[in-house]
C-alpha cells in the first residue's frame, strides 16, 4: 500500500517556539509561520514573549515560562529584539542568553548568491561561528575611577574544539551534498592571533590540530582583518568559514551585503539537544510596523530549523520556493521592490503548493 506522508504511522510531529520578539520580529515570524503551516507537516506552534517590549512590561527580557515552554519543544523560531546600546540595568539580551542557556554553540550562517539586485554570483558559503563565549561572555566592568572599561574576552581549548569539528564535519557534509562542484572542501579559520597570542591563539591552535582529522578537508587560516578584505574581493573563493563569536557576527552582516542583504540570510543556533533559527538581522527599528520587512531571512531561517529537526527535504522545498519568488522578481524594497511583507509571504507559500 502506497501510504501518503500524512497518513504515515511514522509520521513525526514537531512542537515549535515561535518568539518574534521586537520590532520586524512581529512582522516576519507570523509570515514564516503561515509558510510552516502551509507545508502539510504535524507542526503545533508554541508562542512565546522575550525582548525588549517584554522587559519593559515583565521586568525580564527572557521570562522564566518561556525557558520552561521551550523546554516541551522540538525546536524555536526567533525573529529579533531591540537591545539598547547603553546600559540598561536588569536587561540582558535574551538570545545571546538563550545561546549560552541552551547550550547551542554553534551558530550556522549559509550565505549564497540570489537572483536580486547586487548579489554577487557564485557564492555559496558557510560561516561557522562560535556561539557561547569570546567577549559574548559579556563581563564587562567600569574601573573605580569611572574613565577606564574592562572587558573579559574568553576563549577555551573545548569551545574551540567543538566549534572547529562542527566546521569540519560540515564541509565534508557540503562536499557530500556537491554544495561546491568540483571543488575540494575548506575550511578557513578566522582569527587575530598576531596581536592577541593567547586568546585567537588558542582558537587557531586548537581548529588547526582538529584538522589533522580530516585530511580530506583543506584548512587555511585568515587573519581576521584580511579576512573581511577578501571575503567582499573574492567571495566565491570561500567555502566553511569558521570564527570566534565576534569575528563572526561581523563578518556575517559583511557577507550577507555580498548576496542581496540582511532580508535574505538565516542562521541556525545548534546544540546537541536543541535548535533556535533566526534570521541575521535584527528589529530594524527603522521600517518596523510598516508591512515592508522581507520575510525570506526568517522564512529561510524556518527552513533551516526543519533540516535541523530531520526534515530536510521539507526544508529543500521551502529553499526551492524562495529562490523561484525572487527570481520572479517579487521583491520587497531592500531589494528593490515594491511588494509587501504579506505579498512576498504569500508568493512563497503559492510556489510551495505549485510544486
Ligand atoms: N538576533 C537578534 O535579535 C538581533 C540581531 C541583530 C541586531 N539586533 C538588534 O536589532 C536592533 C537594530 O539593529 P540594527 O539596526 O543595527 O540592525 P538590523 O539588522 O535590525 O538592521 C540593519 C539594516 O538592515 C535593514 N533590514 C534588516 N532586516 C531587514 C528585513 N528583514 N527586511 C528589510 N530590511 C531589513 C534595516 O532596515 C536596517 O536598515 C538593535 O537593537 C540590535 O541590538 C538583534
Ligand atoms: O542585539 C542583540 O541582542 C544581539 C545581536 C546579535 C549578536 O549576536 O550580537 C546579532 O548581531 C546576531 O548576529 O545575531
Amino acid at each position: 500500500m502506497n501510504l501518503q506522508k500524512e497518513d504515515a504511522p511514522d509520521r513525526r510531529r514537531y512542537r515549535i517556539a515561535l518568539i518574534p520578539g521586537d520590532g520586524i520580529g512581529g512582522e516576519v515570524v507570523p509570515a514564516a509561520r503561515q509558510v510552516l503551516e502551509s507545508l502539510g507537516l504535524d507542526l503545533t506552534f508554541v508562542e512565546l514573549a522575550a525582548g525588549w517590549e517584554t522587559f519593559q512590561r515583565e521586568g525580564t527580557a527572557l521570562p522564566a515560562e518561556t525557558l520552561a515552554a521551550l523546554e516541551r519543544c522540538h525546536g524555536a523560531l526567533f525573529g529579533a529584539v531591540s537591545s539598547p546600546s547603553h546600559r540598561v540595568e536588569g536587561y540582558t539580551s535574551p538570545i545571546i542568553a538563550l545561546r549560552r542557556h541552551l547550550d547551542l554553540y554553534a551558530n550556522l550562517r549559509p550565505v549564497v548568491s540570489a537572483p536580486v539586485p547586487g548579489s554577487q554570483p557564485d557564492v555559496d558559503l558557510l560561516i561557522v561561528r562560535e556561539n557561547t563565549e569570546c567577549l559574548y561572555v559579556k563581563q564587562e566592568q567600569l574601573e573605580d575611577d569611572g574613565e577606564t572599561a574592562v572587558a573579559r574576552r574568553v576563549i577555551t581549548r573545548r569551545a574551540s574544539a567543538r566549534i572547529a569539528r562542527v566546521a569540519f564535519e560540515r564541509a565534508r557534509a557540503r562536499q557530500a551534498a556537491s554544495a561546491r562542484p568540483g571543488r575540494s572542501p575548506r575550511v578557513t579559520v578566522v582569527h587575530k592571533a598576531n596581536v592577541l597570542p593567547l586568546t585567537d591563539g588558542l582558537f587557531r591552535e586548537t581548529a588547526l590540530a582538529v584538522a589533522a582529522d580530516y585530511p580530506d578537508v583543506a584548512v587555511e587560516e585568515q587573519i581576521v582583518d584580511s579576512m573581511a578584505y577578501r571575503l567582499i574581493r573574492e567571495p566565491q573563493r570561500y567555502d566553511v568559514i569558521l570564527a570566534p563569536n565576534l569575528y563572526g557576527d561581523i563578518l556575517s552582516d559583511a557577507a550577507a551585503a555580498l548576496v542581496g542583504g540582511l532580508g535574505l540570510v538565516a542562521s541556525a543556533n545548534v546544540g546537541d539537544r536543541f535548535v533556535v533559527a533566526e534570521p541575521v538581522h535584527g528589529s530594524a527599528p527603522d521600517i518596523a510596523g510598516q508591512g515592508i520587512a522581507n520575510p525570506v531571512a526568517t522564512v529561510r531561517a524556518a527552513a533551516l530549523l526543519l533540516a535541523a529537526l530531520g526534515e530536510p527535504e521539507a526544508a529543500g522545498r521551502i529553499e526551492r520556493a524562495v529562490g523561484r519568488v525572487l527570481a520572479d522578481g517579487i521583491w520587497t524594497p531592500d531589494l528593490g521592490g515594491t511588494a509587501r511583507t504579506g505579498q512576498v509571504t504569500r508568493a512563497i507559500i503559492q510556489a510551495l503548493q505549485s510544486s
